[in-house]
């Protein structure tokens, strides 16, 4: 993957050309863009904060349509025969809609351009095909499950060689990154333990060492509005669209943002070779959920903390980079604009966990995250099951972890239902002044007992049924 190696033959040509000559196209901030029939941004030459660019779509559409018109059509017709000047002629090599997307989420994420696909995963897909056999890839000890699945596949059958390393310590990434490391891939937060890597530091480190290699950030535990890795130092910044972008679990979709144009056409090849860019109307979708994004992710943030606070005034373990406890809270705040809506914590007894997560009413038992709903999962046996057994124990991934997804009810609502879950399910022991956790005790220090109890009781009460 050394350098950025020309485009495939096979990439030139009408597709290409277009692009190509869309690339000539700049927006407001400079950024070079393909065309689109609604430029996404407001023309009049002014940046606006994010939570109105979320929302702003200005249309060149033939009939001022407010809403961005879903090109639902496979093909369009050329003029000649010989074509050449068409904006579009398939929809897997482009299509209205998705252009229209994909502008709206450059200048979201602060990118030069952005690149929409089928999922989260496509997103990693798209990536590891700039991989070849012999290549090396740096990644962490906590990740996405999916990921790791998709990794372990190109090490067993790729000829790719995986380092997982503890990549919040940077100078562990230092020891693994070589000649041979085409790629290394962060989380940060990871799912789902929530630790935090230092972007900046990793980024040039790895650059340091290597000035080839593509530092890849997955932003999908906080999304754009609160952190951007294209800002830190990534080249590569991709995230799950199936998450807090669309916000409704209704789309499954995936971004890949990039700032180096020719990572971009790379990028793009696969996906019009592979087939995997997003469809017009999960593009609409889309597009309309990231106008949401800021009102859902400010109450979904909100109700994290008070959930987190909650837990762990009562002795639970939480991880959470919003709680002060957090072994990384001021790395975690130097890079993003807030701690994002999922947390997990400890009990101390897999069958313990297991009740609580079965015993929750308002909580869903359900994989995934960002949503509007709140979830409650087991990750080592939901999403996190295709990490074998032996794998888990070795990174320390505790079996009995409950992965909290906070939506946007009303907390108060979301507190009793967790209270009396926990009550059901013999987590804790009953006081004269609530309950406190049972195993795996929280011992947090006094001045954070005070803080944390003053915190919980700022929002509804939560007393056990
Ligand atoms: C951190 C992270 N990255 C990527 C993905 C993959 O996204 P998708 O499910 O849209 O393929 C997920 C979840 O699925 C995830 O949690
Ligand atoms: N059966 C799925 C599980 C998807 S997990 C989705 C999400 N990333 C999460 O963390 O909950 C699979 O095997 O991929």
């Amino acid at each position: 993957m050394s350098g950025t190696p020309p485009l495939p033959e096979s990439s030139k040509g009408k597709v290409t050309g277009a692009i190509g000559k869309a690339l000539t196209t700049k927006d407001i901030d400079g950024h070079d863009l393909p065309p689109s029939p609604a430029p996404s941004t407001p023309q009049n030459g002014r940046k606006y904060a994010l939570a109105t660019e979320l929302v702003y779509t200005e249309s060149n559409d033939q009939y001022n349509a407010s809403s961005v018109p879903i090109y639902q059509s496979a093909t369009f017709k050329q003029n000649s025969a010989t074509g050449g000047n068409e904006e579009y002629d398939y929809t897997r090599s482009g299509n209205p809609t998705r252009t229209h997307l994909e502008r709206h989420l450059a200048k979201i994420m602060n990118a030069n351009r952005a690149l929409v696909v089928s999922s989260g995963m496509g997103c990693l897909d798209v990536i590891t095909r700039l991989l070849r056999p012999g290549d090396e890839v740096v990644t962490g000890d906590d990740l996405y499950g999916g990921t790791n699945r998709l990794l372990k596949y190109l090490s067993t059958h790729g000829d790719i060689i995986v380092h997982h390393v503890d990549t919040t310590n940077p100078e562990a990434v230092r020891k693994v990154v070589t000649s041979k490391t085409a790629l290394v891939l962060l989380e940060s937060p990871t799912n789902p333990l929530l630790k935090i890597t230092d972007i900046p530091a990793v980024a040039s480190i790895s650059h340091e060492l290597n000035p080839s290699v593509i530092v890849a950030v997955d932003n999908t535990m906080l999304s754009p509005l609160l952190q951007n890795p294209l800002d830190l130092g990534a080249d590569i910044v991709y995230e799950s669209g199936t998450k807090y972008l669309s916000g409704h679990h209704d789309l499954m979709a995936g971004v890949i943002a990039i700032n180096n144009p020719a990572i971009g056409e790379r990028l793009f090849f696969t996906i019009n070779a592979s087939g995997c860019g997003l469809s017009p109307f999960d593009s609409w979708l889309l597009l309309r959920g990231v106008k949401t994004l800021g009102v859902r992710m400010e109450k979904q943030q909100s109700n994290a903390h008070h959930i987190a606070t909650f837990l762990e005034s009562h002795g639970f373990k939480v991880r959470y980079p919003g709680l002060k406890s957090h072994p990384q809270y001021d790395l975690h705040w130097s890079m993003a604009r807030g701690a994002g809506a999922v947390l997990s914590f400890e009990t101390g007894d897999v069958n313990v966990s297991e009740r609580i997560v079965e015993s929750a009413r308002l909580w869903a038992i359900s994989v995934s995250f960002g949503c509007v709903n709140s979830l409650i999962s087991m990750p080592c046996r939901m999403s996190h099951a295709s990490i074998d057994e032996k794998t888990r124990k070795e990174r320390e991934l505790p079996e009995d972890l409950i992965r909290l997804c906070v939506g946007i009810e009303d907390v108060g609502d979301l507190v009793d239902d967790l209270s009396r879950a926990l009550v059901q399910a013999g987590a804790v022991n009953i006081t004269p002044d609530g309950f406190r956790a049972l195993g795996a005790g929280h011992t947090l220090d006094e001045e954070s007992v005070i803080q944390a109890e003053s915190e919980s009781s700022k929002g509804v009460e939560t007393p056990a049924e």
